[in-house]
């Protein structure tokens, strides 16, 4: 199962002016017993502007956006120092990811992200993921690192996102305000009404409160992912949200992550196409192979990496639809050669597939 874990500041601080090191330590630890058990973890963390501010010592809470951006830059580095002394307890290593939402709109740095963190998570490395709130204006901001979890779940097609915060879940009300708000504990579908529970934008507390928790929520379960948003200091918290214990608020996945990513795919109406020979459309249509550049015989049109395609077959037939990892220009220049001449040819090589088996559709 492969696991995104988002932690706010909330939790990482437990309500104090600094970042709670047993609280660190204790998450750490059940990220650890997560990965023994053979789940793959990714880590959103926030908390960079705060362990900023403590490791300043706490100046005035002026807050422009120069002084918020100094505070992130000094105060990432602070964090991650945290976290790599205490994974190394465990003997873990970790890695730092910055992002910020233009990385997940140009389709290259998308890309570009998604390979280092599989890469990491390859390697047994655990990315530790954090906006980039010493580069991001107001304008290429995700804004809230629960949107940014849930972008980095639909990245990685991960099968959970684990939203640990200071509220036990979601409530009919906020809690701080509302005292006899009961927990909710299944979300099946994010209605009207659910959106309503969060409240306005005056009541938010935070980067968000429960408003981009849910938000989060939707974006996740609509791409296949379950969401469950549950109490940070919970003792095994996380653990037993991962292993499907009753804790916080479980949001339902809207279908499955394979008929998702279909849908997308089959929405995507890039008229890109890759002509293919006999034996390719042959390995495709029926023995569920990947498209090697060997097999292309043709390119028509122009894409990028990472768009959708449609595959021809030799009389003309749309066998398949997928996303190809090689653009327009680059398979012009590779098509019908060997995989093992791609990296003479182009300078680089993204692996053999050209359209591989998982991105693709047969129609
Ligand atoms: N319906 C609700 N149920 C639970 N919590 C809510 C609700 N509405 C607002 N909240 C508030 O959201 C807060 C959690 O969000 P936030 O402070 O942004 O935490 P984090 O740092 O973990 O992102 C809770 O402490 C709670 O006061
Ligand atoms: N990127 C910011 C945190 C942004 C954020 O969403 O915070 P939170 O609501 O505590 O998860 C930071 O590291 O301070």
């Amino acid at each position: 199962m492969r696991v995104v874990l988002k932690l706010g500041t909330s939790v990482l601080t437990g309500g104090s002016d600094r970042l709670h090191r047993p609280r660190m330590v204790e998450l750490i630890r059940q990220i650890a017993a997560l990965r023994t058990a053979g789940h793959e973890v990714v880590l959103v963390s926030s908390g960079a502007v705060l362990a900023g501010w403590e490791t300043l010592n706490f100046p005035p809470r002026e807050r422009s956006l120069a002084e918020k951006q100094l505070l992130a830059a000094v105060g990432q580095s602070a964090l991650m120092h945290t976290y790599s002394t205490l994974a190394e307890l465990y003997g873990l290593k970790v890695a730092q990811i910055l992002l910020t939402a233009d990385d997940f709109r140009d389709r290259t740095r998308y890309l570009n992200a998604r390979t280092t963190l599989t890469a990491c998570l390859g390697r047994g490395v655990l990315p530790i993921i954090n906006e980039n709130d010493a580069v991001a204006v107001e304008e290429i901001k995700v804004g809230d690192n629960d949107s940014l979890s849930a972008f980095v779940a639909n990245m990685l097609e991960a099968d959970l996102l684990v939203i640990l915060t200071d509220a036990p879940g979601l409530f009919t009300a906020d809690p701080r305000t509302h005292p006899e708000a009961t927990l909710i504990p299944e979300v099946g579908r994010i209605t009207p009404e659910i959106w309503a529970l969060a409240g306005g934008a005056g009541s938010h507390r935070g980067t968000g409160g429960m408003h981009t928790k849910i938000q989060a929520a939707e974006i996740a379960t609509r791409a296949g992912t379950r969401v469950i948003i549950a109490p940070g200091d919970a003792p095994e918290a996380f653990v037993r949200a991962a292993t499907g214990e009753n804790i916080g608020t479980r949001f339902l996945a809207a279908g499955s992550r394979l008929e998702a990513r279909k849908r997308w795919i089959l929405a995507d109406t890039s008229p890109g196409r890759v002509l293919l020979d006999a034996g390719a459309a042959t390995a495709l249509r029926e023995r569920g192979g990947s498209l090697l550049a060997v097999g292309v015989r043709g390119v028509e049109g122009d894409f990028e990496r990472g768009q959708t395609v449609r595959l021809i077959t030799p009389e003309g037939a749309e066998l398949a639809r997928g996303l190809t990892r090689y653009r327009a220009g680059d398979l012009r220049r590779i098509a019908g050669k060997r995989s093992a001449d791609t990296q003479a040819t182009l300078n680089y090589d993204y692996g053999p597939e050209v359209v591989h088996r998982d991105d693709l559709i047969l129609l």
